[in-house]
């Protein structure tokens, strides 16, 4: 274990909180530090003396601070390697002193771009010495220790406290150089985003904000998150998310932003089990949880309007995991606040990706997200029958559900309540058995009711089926050869149906 102390050190920090005792301890250690102008003001104010950058280079700060720390005299200090004689004469002949120590806090370009700053604020916010001093001490972790970022300086103490003196082992300076190296890697990141007009890259996630979660979908497994959970949500009471809060989150969300009008949602294992429109988010969530209020035990909660006391009032007997809404009363507030762990997050207008990924095989799976969603304009009639307009409404809400729902799937609704669902069934006829058998459980009178499918009919039983239990309207993508003997049916039971062209699979 090859221990070195620092004899020398560059500080060169955007944000000096944090600072003071790690620059006394290098100054007790009789380190000689070099600094750059506001670093090297704020050393002098603790009486420490410190060789000003300009005198190493020879140079002022330049074109408003865009060049100060780039100089042979600072990287050669850094980059000589300490045994290559040949380096080490180099360095002799040019005058230039070791660095041992680099100590660097970048430009807060993600702060300035999501302050709302102009461009060219932010374009002077991109950190080039910064950067280089960190790829360069990273790179020499050798001979030197590079801390890139303020957050780091805990760390660092904590170090040499157990040496001792201002000292570190290889090993310690290889870690700081990976940690280094993944500062880098998500400041260039931010950058790269920034330029593409984008809030997140997807494919590169590791460069997002990591969130460690508890574990992963059971407590054997280990789980994170990578996205800003901050930007998303206020959270204003409750436990941590959890990753299958996180997942329910998700289709919750999903599902409620098909809506314009005020809707509640709730979600189990990433099925809606619950789900109404309303005038008032009190009524839509009485609807919503009318569905199947045994399922609606402990679930994800969600709706698009502000929640006021009597919302409160009604949600409050429920025991659910979380409850989003874009805004709460107080006095809704406080009522919920008295169940110790409930959830409860301010969603803030956050735009999502545009596509999602998949991890199978030995790789990973790319698309589109499934952004289509028809409305009533879409029906093409392919029935004698004709739905009227208040069935065609509830062909389209059901649509909704259904696109948001794993398939197999067949969703029973009325126009602004979800009745029944069949999910993630084999078959398709399961799926609307499972359904009628739901909606006869919770008291549901079918007759009149309309239904909606995933995917095509290959045969006309489904149709038969639902006829049967009282279903007048029915919408599908259509495309399969057999389309007509379904059609066939519909026309000799009365039924109306009417096709979308647009298939919603959902795995
Ligand atoms: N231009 C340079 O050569 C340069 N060298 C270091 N910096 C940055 O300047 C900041 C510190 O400046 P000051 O010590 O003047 O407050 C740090 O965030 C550091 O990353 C630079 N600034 C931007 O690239």
């Amino acid at each position: 274990m090859s221990v070195k102390k620092i004899q020398s050190a560059l500080i060169s920090v955007y944000y000096k909180d944090g600072l003071a005792p790690i620059i006394q301890e290098l100054h007790k250690n009789g380190v000689t530090l070099y600094s750059t102008g506001g670093t090297q003001s704020f050393i002098e104010e603790l009486g420490i003396p410190v060789i000003a950058v300009e005198d190493l280079t020879g140079y002022p700060s330049i074109f408003g601070g865009r060049v100060k720390t780039l100089h042979p005299k600072v990287f050669g200090g850094i980059l000589h390697r300490r045994d290559l004689a040949s380096d080490v004469e180099v360095a002799k002949q040019y005058d230039i002193p070791a660095l041992d120590l680099v100590m660097v806090d970048l430009y807060p370009f993600e702060e300035t771009v999501a302050s709302g700053a102009s461009d060219e604020d932010i374009i002077e916010k991109i950190d080039i010495g910064g950067i280089s001093l960190i790829r360069g001490g990273a790179k020499n972790f050798n001979d030197v220790l590079i801390v890139s970022s303020r957050d780091q300086y805990a760390e660092v103490a904590a170090i040499f406290a157990a040496h001792g003196s201002t000292s570190t082992t290889l090993e310690e300076r290889r870690r700081f150089a990976g940690k280094a190296f993944q500062v880098s890697s998500h400041y260039d990141g931010a950058i790269q985003r920034y330029f593409a007009g984008q809030t997140a890259d997807l494919a590169n996630y590791t460069t997002l904000p990591a969130h460690g979660l508890r574990y992963g979908e059971n407590p054997h497994q280990q789980g994170k998150f990578y996205g800003d959970l901050a930007a998303l949500f206020d959270k204003l009471h409750g436990k941590e998310l959890s990753y299958n809060n996180l997942v329910d989150v998700d289709a919750c969300l999903s599902l409620l932003d098909e809506f314009a009008e005020t809707a509640f949602v709730i979600i189990k294992h990433m099925n809606a089990c619950g789900v109404a429109t309303g005038t008032t988010v009190k009524e839509a969530y009485d609807k919503a949880l009318s569905c199947d209020p045994i399922s609606a035990f402990g679930g994800v909660l969600a709706t698009n309007n502000t929640v006021d006391k009597a919302a409160a009032e009604s949600i409050n007997p429920l025991f659910c995991e979380i409850l989003i809404a874009p805004d709460f009363t107080e006095e809704a507030l406080e009522i919920l606040k008295t169940k110790k762990n409930r959830i409860l997050l301010k969603r803030n207008q956050v735009t999502f990706p545009k596509v999602m990924f998949k991890t199978l095989l030995n790789g990973v799976l790319e698309q589109d997200k499934d952004l289509v969603m028809e409305g009533v304009e879409d029906f093409k009639t392919v029935t004698k029958r004709v739905p009227t307009d208040e069935q065609k409404r509830a062909l389209a809400f059901a649509l909704k559900i259904c696109k948001h729902t794993k398939s197999n799937t067949i969703i029973l609704a009325n126009d602004g309540q979800l009745l029944a669902s069949g999910v993630g069934q084999t078959s398709r006829v399961d799926a609307l058995k499972q359904a009628i058998d739901k909606a006869k459980e919770f008291g549901f009178d079918l007759n009149g009711a309309v239904m909606a499918s995933d995917a095509f009919f290959p045969f006309p039983d489904c149709v038969e089926i639902a006829g049967n239990a009282g279903i007048v309207a029915v919408t599908q993508p259509g495309g399969s050869i057999k389309d007509q003997d379904s059609i066939d049916y519909c026309d000799a039971n009365d039924l109306a149906m009417v096709m979308t062209g647009i298939r919603h699979f959902k795995h």
